[in-house]
């Protein structure tokens, strides 16, 4: 592993990726890069309406991503610095092939790969699965307006999708190293011990 790895967190939606991103930057005094949510002006409008939204949503997404990523390489990465991130590049393909249809998809897809190939990935992702359940309740628990309107078919989608990309991406990159946390009985918020042995397993990669 290198002494300075680029760390990801990532899970469907209200898995607990800023949550646990942020607990083991604090842990680990590394510094954390963090989605920009409150500035979006396609989300709420987007989960009124996913087919009139979903271009104008993902192409925001992917070109927030590349604006911070490219900033994440230079002051990091570049440097030889490690950094954790609440999401991998990824997500972008994963949410893209879900919510986009037809020419729209195709041409995400290339514009993706071209905005995204060349970017440094990801050394470690701590991935955490949970079920609908879960990440309704957690959804419910953060209470953002716009997400009240979440279809839990969309979200079981997620999740599925989230399980085939994870393992594809497992098959394409084997050196990464990919960490899953079962978020149904792992609970690094309430249980310190929890926290302990996931920020003790990346204390060991980092070594
Ligand atoms: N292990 C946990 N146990 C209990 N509550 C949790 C846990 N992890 C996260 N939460 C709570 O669930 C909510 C969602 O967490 P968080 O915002 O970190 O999720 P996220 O994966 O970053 O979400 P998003 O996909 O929207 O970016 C928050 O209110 C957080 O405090
Ligand atoms: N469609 C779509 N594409 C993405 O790349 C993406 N990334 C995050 N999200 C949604 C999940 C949370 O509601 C909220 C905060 O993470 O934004 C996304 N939605």
């Amino acid at each position: 592993m290198k002494h300075a790895p680029f760390i990801a967190v990532e899970g469907p939606i209200g898995a607990g990726k800023t949550t646990l991103a942020t607990m083991l930057a604090n842990e680990m005094q590394l510094p954390v890069i963090k989605e920009i949510v409150d500035e979006n002006p396609f989300l709420d409008k987007f989960y009124q309406n996913m087919d009139d939204w979903s271009f104008q949503l993902e192409m925001f997404f992917l070109c927030n991503r590349f604006k911070q990523l490219e900033d994440t390489t230079t002051q990091y990465i570049d440097k030889g610095k490690s950094v954790i991130s609440d999401y991998h590049i990824y997500k972008n393909l994963i949410f893209g092939e879900r919510t986009l249809k037809g020419s729209k998809r195709d041409k995400y897809r290339e514009i993706y790969h071209i905005l995204t190939d060349d970017f440094p990935k990801p050394d470690i992702i701590f991935y955490i699965r949970a079920d609908l359940d879960t990440l309704l309740a957690r959804i419910a628990k953060r209470a953002r307006t716009f997400e009240e309107i979440i279809a839990p078919a969309y979200l079981q989608q997620l999740i599925e999708d989230y399980d085939d990309a994870m393992a594809s991406l497992a098959r394409r990159e084997p050196s990464t190293v990919i960490i899953t946390i079962d978020g149904n009985k792992v609970d690094f918020v309430e249980n310190p011990e929890d926290f302990a042995a996931i920020a003790e397993q990346l204390k060991e990669l980092m070594k």
